[in-house]
């Protein structure tokens, strides 16, 4: 019978499910390799983790390995209703407060402790705030995020033409105003996750995006759905993340912001060290900063300071009885 032990967090209502017992070494010199290993020869213990009836649709988890980048404290894959994601920004926030309170980090600093988190799009440097007793809000520096492709126009069924920005931010994520589909940002999330999971579905079809370093990050990971407001400002701009398998993000998604701000700044409508608040589907809010420029191949790409809470829900023991073939995984969307 395998069994399975989690921390269970969220951030912003979104869930981080951190596996910590369950999962074999996996094969692999490098985390993406590893990524694809789990793919081609061992994706079940996700379907059974993530999916019904211990999990749901929208639920969304971490498997920890060991690091090959030498600065890293703790490698991370992060896995989804339909597979594994190339960056997280609500799961670094968590995982930063797990790594202080679980002592992973050795060098515990007060008022924050640095951790340093590779994950599959690369190495994330968190801060975490951190008293000598308590954990708190954590910032991360993304890697090297950019607009991709400005006004790409793709044909939605049901919706019509549809005109997207694309930019990077740990994934490839194409970024709309909800004015496109004449619907208000303060949409239902059923509404959100159809709109904005037809165009995603439809650009993965229609546009072949490529990073400059990593062909396993050359997909549309993402959607975001956005109240238009991208010129900076002090007043908080909402959005809404659709992902995977039309997963909608309850966070204001930190790799989504991240690219958010990458448009932005490629735009022009933000400089550097300008901060903005993004707001979420549930009311959570993150922010953001673009801080230093960089080179991403041949593109303009920034760094982008992302900030906000994670918070402990509880653990679980999972466990599967041989003859069970319903445990094993299931999903109703
Ligand atoms: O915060 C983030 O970056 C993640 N949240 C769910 C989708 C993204 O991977």
């Amino acid at each position: 019978m395998a069994t399975y032990i989690t921390t269970e967090m969220h951030t912003g209502g979104e869930p981080f499910r951190i596996i910590e017992k369950g999962y074999p070494e996996i094969p692999g010199d490098t985390i993406l390799d590893k990524i694809n290993y789990l793919k081609r020869e061992y994706d079940h213990p996700r379907k059974l983790i993530m999916w019904e009836p211990r999990g749901h649709f929208d639920m969304f988890g971490a498997i920890l390995v060991p690091p090959d980048h030498p600065e890293a404290d703790i490698g991370v894959i992060f896995i989804n209703n339909e597979g594994y994601s190339p960056m997280c920004g609500h799961g670094v926030i968590s995982l930063g407060r797990y790594m202080v309170d679980k002592g992973i980090v050795k060098n515990l600093t007060i008022p924050e402790t640095v951790v340093r988190i590779q994950c599959p799009c690369g190495l994330v440097e968190a801060r975490v705030q951190y008293d000598g007793k308590k954990s708190g809000a954590v910032s991360f520096l993304s890697v090297p995020a950019f607009l991709y492709a400005k006004d790409v126009s793709v044909d939605v069924p049901e919706y019509g033409k549809i005109v997207v920005d694309i930019s990077f931010g740990g994934g490839f994520f194409a970024l709309v105003p909800a004015s496109q589909f004449n619907m208000e940002i303060k949409s239902s999330a059923s509404k959100i996750r159809a709109a904005v999971g037809t165009t995603l579905e439809q650009l993965r079809k229609d546009c072949k995006v490529e990073h400059p370093d990593y062909s396993d990050l050359s997909y549309m990971y993402a959607a975001i759905i956005t109240d238009g407001k991208d010129e900076y400002s002090e007043k908080v701009t909402a959005n809404c993340c659709v992902f995977a398998d039309r997963m909608l993000d309850r966070s204001p998604c930190g790799s989504g912001v991240t690219s958010r701000i990458a448009q932005q700044f490629g735009r022009g409508l933000i400089k550097l060290g300008q901060t903005r608040t993004f707001e979420s589907i549930t009311g959570a809010t993150f922010k953001a900063k673009p801080v230093k420029s960089v080179k991403c191949g041949d593109y303009d790409a920034v760094i982008v300071e992302v900030s906000g809470n994670g918070y402990y829900t509880g653990t679980s023991t999972f466990s599967l009885e041989e003859d069970d073939i319903i445990g094993r995984g299931f999903l109703l969307s």
